[in-house]
């Protein structure tokens, strides 16, 4: 049964003539790694905003858990582009403050528990440091692990490694990955990339959306099993055709919404 569910979503942000997203139906498994990619402005965030609870639909019912998403709540983590951390507290109060906030520890609890999660993230060393004196990198880290804090049973990530170089990407992908399936239970994880690479490695399904308004273009299953191994999935000619077969998706929408512009326009 799907956990997350979008069915005929619309959105028209107020004041706007154009809808963000229009008639937007798809369902998310429990446990289930589902990423999204779509040309830019083509509704990606505003659907996190949606489930989120951030933003109200305009029509159109979401629901988890078949419970009507109307408001935040704590079985939804989000994480952003821009870290949004705490400026005035240093990487483990921000990280002890969400357990104390999601009842997830408190006292001398929380401070171990949140000394291990900066562990995982590598940033043992830099648990008093405040984010203006970490690099962009490890900022996202203190991020990721003040999200997974949280232990909530659905993530939604807008491009958390949208501002992060190559090499810190490789081992952050990794470690969403460790974070996705610790604890036992495995968390639900819808997640907006630009990067078909990062979403091919990352995700059990893609969803390709159109150019705004957005809506499923097509959902692509992504076939390879786990541990997965970047140097050997790349040579996969699956994953080769996979990758052009998305691409190909993009281009063609791209395509064929330039082609209707440049038509109305009288070119
Ligand atoms: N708060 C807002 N108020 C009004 N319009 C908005 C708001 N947020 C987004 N939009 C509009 O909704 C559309 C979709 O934007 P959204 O940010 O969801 O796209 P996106 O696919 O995430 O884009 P990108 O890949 O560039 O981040 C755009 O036309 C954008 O201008």
């Amino acid at each position: 049964m799907a956990l997350l569910k979008l069915d005929s979503v619309s959105l028209t942000y107020p004041g706007d003539d154009r809808p963000a997203i229009a008639d937007l139906s798809l369902a998310i498994e429990q446990g289930e790694f589902l990423a999204v990619v779509g040309p830019s402005g083509c509704g990606k965030s505003s659907t996190i905003g949606l489930l989120a609870g951030l933003t109200p639909a305009t029509s159109g019912l979401l629901t988890l858990n078949d419970n009507p998403i109307l408001a935040p709540g704590p079985d939804r983590a989000v994480v952003f582009q821009d870290y949004s951390l705490f400026p005035w507290m240093t990487a483990l109060d921000n990280i002890i403050f969400a357990l104390k906030e999601s009842c997830q520890a408190t006292g001398k609890a929380a401070r171990q528990e949140a000394k291990k999660l900066l562990d995982m993230v590598g940033l043992s060393s830099y648990i008093h440091k405040y984010p203006s004196e970490l690099s962009g990198g490890m900022r996202q880290r203190v991020a990721i692990a003040r999200a997974f804090a949280l232990d909530a049973p659905v993530y939604l990530l807008d491009e958390p490694f949208g501002a992060v170089d190559a090499k810190n990407r490789v081992s952050l992908q990794d470690l969403l990955l460790q974070l996705w399936a610790a604890n036992g239970t495995q968390k639900t994880i819808l997640l907006v990339t630009h990067d078909i690479d990062e979403a091919l490695y990352l995700a059990d399904r893609i969803a390709v959306f159109t150019p705004g308004p957005g809506r499923v273009l097509k959902t692509v299953a992504v076939p390879f099993s786990r541990p997965r191994r970047r140097f050997f999935l790349v040579q996969d000619p699956r994953y080769v055709e996979l990758r052009n077969e998305i691409l190909s998706l993009l281009q063609k929408e791209i395509l064929e919404e330039l082609q209707q512009v440049e038509g109305g326009a009288g070119i």
